[in-house]
């Protein structure tokens, strides 16, 4: 694995029995970068992430995470990954900050140490005011900044986000970029965000890889990937590699 890489993703293929979900793809996310993860529904995104995180096992190839790898040291990138999963639901009685103290139990946290992380994440995200109301009562966009939090409360260095800003509106939407923005430029968290909005894609991702129907379309720089393919906006490329691959 290159030094410069936080993830390492090398002809990964798994099938679900007769479904091949993720098809011989190959990437690689360098460290502290904002890597965009981007395909429709059904692409493989999920389940590439899940195998990142040795929640699944490749049926091909294999991956690294910060240099563990994803079948034999899955204990060790869980210790270092913080993770957003595309759809969960958060316990609609505990407050904000019951939930962070039980996620941060999980992972052995406690005491006074895990009450500043909590109050310091909370701020962060502009949650200070609501940290004790019932999650039950939160706007989605406020949901999702608490599913972010949690995933960065063992302080992790590399954070694989599923899907974190489907189903928001416009500002919940701004809002959720600008903060994931922040984590990597400000705290060098090493960050792949999957998604199939592609306008959210171009707003912070300057590499990126793009899969469909569990194949790897394509994979780079994206002005240099728009560049090749005559594209001047995401959705043109994504158009262009599409109808190519089709
Ligand atoms: N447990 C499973 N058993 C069988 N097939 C599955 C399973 N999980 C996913 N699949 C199939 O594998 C393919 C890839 O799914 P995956 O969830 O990884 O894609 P995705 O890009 O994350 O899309 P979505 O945003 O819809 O979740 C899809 O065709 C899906 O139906």
């Amino acid at each position: 694995m290159s030094d410069n890489s936080a993830i390492e993703v090398l002809h990964l293929s798994k099938s679900y029995g007769e479904k091949l979900a993720v098809d011989d793809v190959t990437f690689a996310v360098r460290r502290g970068e904002l890597f965009g993860f981007m395909g429709h529904n059904g692409a493989g995104k999920t389940t590439t992430i899940r195998t990142l995180l040795g929640l699944l096992r490749p049926t091909g190839g294999g991956a690294r995470v910060l240099g563990h790898d994803v079948v034999t040291e899955s204990l060790a990138i869980r210790r270092v990954a913080g993770y957003l999963p595309g759809e969960y639901a958060l316990p609609k009685d505990m407050s904000a900050r019951d939930f962070l103290r039980y996620i941060g139990a999980m992972f052995g946290h406690s005491g006074s140490a895990l009450e500043k992380r909590i109050t310091a994440l909370l701020e962060q995200f502009d949650l200070g005011d609501v940290a004790d109301s019932r999650l039950g009562t939160f706007s989605s966009g406020m949901t999702q900044k608490v599913g972010l939090a949690q995933a960065l409360i063992n302080e992790p260095r590399v954070l694989l986000l599923d899907e974190p800003t489907a189903g928001l509106d416009p500002i919940g939407r701004h809002d959720t970029l600008a903060l994931i923005r922040r984590l990597a430029i400000e705290s060098g968290v090493t960050v792949l965000f999957s998604t199939h909005i592609l306008s959210d894609i171009e707003r912070v991702c300057e590499r990126v890889a793009i899969l469909h129907h569990g194949r790897l379309l394509a994979y780079g720089d994206l002005a240099d990937l728009k560049r090749a393919n005559g594209a001047h906006q995401m959705d043109d490329l994504y158009l262009a590699l599409v109808t190519a691959a089709t």
